[in-house]
């Protein structure tokens, strides 16, 4: 399978392709206190797995251990501040939980439901839920598939990062929002252009307000964020009301 990343090829965000790295887990940088609060035990705890499991089992490449804080994980927990309270939040092709458990860590009372289709990533994601003692569902499947809509809801909030080009992202992600509900992609340098790019597209999926904001976490790289409102439901989008959406506890 190929993936389309979105993200420009010198920015390769999982280092897959780098020969070697730092074999010593980073130390958390002092803002982890302020981002995770009384989680920042559990950050802690997962990227030590990235730095164990994830990359033995090649989901993180090694050049990347350095970096796991700032580029990874406090990177996705920056854009904690765009999500409202209590909201159900759709996380697609997370891989190794990113940006879904950072997001989940920063925010306890969001309700966030991770999509990813590869068995080997979806089970390395149920044993850091597992593991963590959070309460996040995986679902293991495509976002576009009509079982994975329809057993995820209607959320409030589709996050993604280095997934897919942007329209096809705004395809996946709309039959996955109720209508009024956000995209949020966490994008490259390419945001902008992105969005110039597909603004017909995004028009035609429903989208409106497309928009770059620009946000960083203390200690982080910046993150550049594409949000849109789903101002309405193109023909065929959706499958369930909002209430409807399963979690496991
Ligand atoms: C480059 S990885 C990014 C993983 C993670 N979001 C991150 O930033 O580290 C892309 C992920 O998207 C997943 N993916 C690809 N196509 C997908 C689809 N149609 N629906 C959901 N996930 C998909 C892949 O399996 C992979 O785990």
């Amino acid at each position: 399978m190929t993936e389309h990343t979105g993200v420009e090829p010198s920015r390769d965000v999982h280092g897959a392709n780098d020969p070697g790295g730092d074999d010593a887990t980073p130390p958390p940088p002092p803002s982890v206190e302020a981002v995770f609060g009384e989680r920042s035990g559990l950050a802690r705890q997962y990227v030590d797995f990235l730095s164990t499991a994830g990359l033995e089992r090649g989901l993180m490449g090694p050049r990347e251990r350095p970096r796991l804080w700032d580029r990874h994980v406090l990177n996705s927990a920056a854009a904690a501040p765009q999500l409202a309270d209590g909201e159900s939040v759709v996380d697609i092709g997370s891989g190794a939980g990113l940006p879904g458990i950072p997001l989940a860590l920063a925010r306890p009372d969001l309700q966030m439901t991770l999509v990813e289709p590869l068995l080997r990533r979806a089970s390395f994601l149920e044993e850091i839920i597992g593991s963590l003692g959070i309460d996040v569902r995986v679902i293991r499947g495509r976002a576009e598939e009509k079982a994975v809509i329809a057993e995820a809801g209607e959320a409030d909030v589709v996050t993604s990062r280095a997934v897919a080009p942007l329209a096809k992202l705004a395809g996946w992600s709309g039959p996955l929002l109720r209508v009024g509900g956000r995209m949020v992609a966490l994008k490259g340098s390419s945001a902008v252009e992105e969005i110039e790019r597909d603004r017909v597209a995004l028009k035609r999926l429903g989208f409106t307000d497309a928009r770059v904001e620009v946000v960083s976490a203390p200690d982080a790289e910046k993150t550049r964020l594409v949000i849109a409102t789903l101002g309405s439901k193109i023909g065929g989008q959706g499958a369930r009301s909002r209430g409807s959406a399963k979690r496991r506890r």
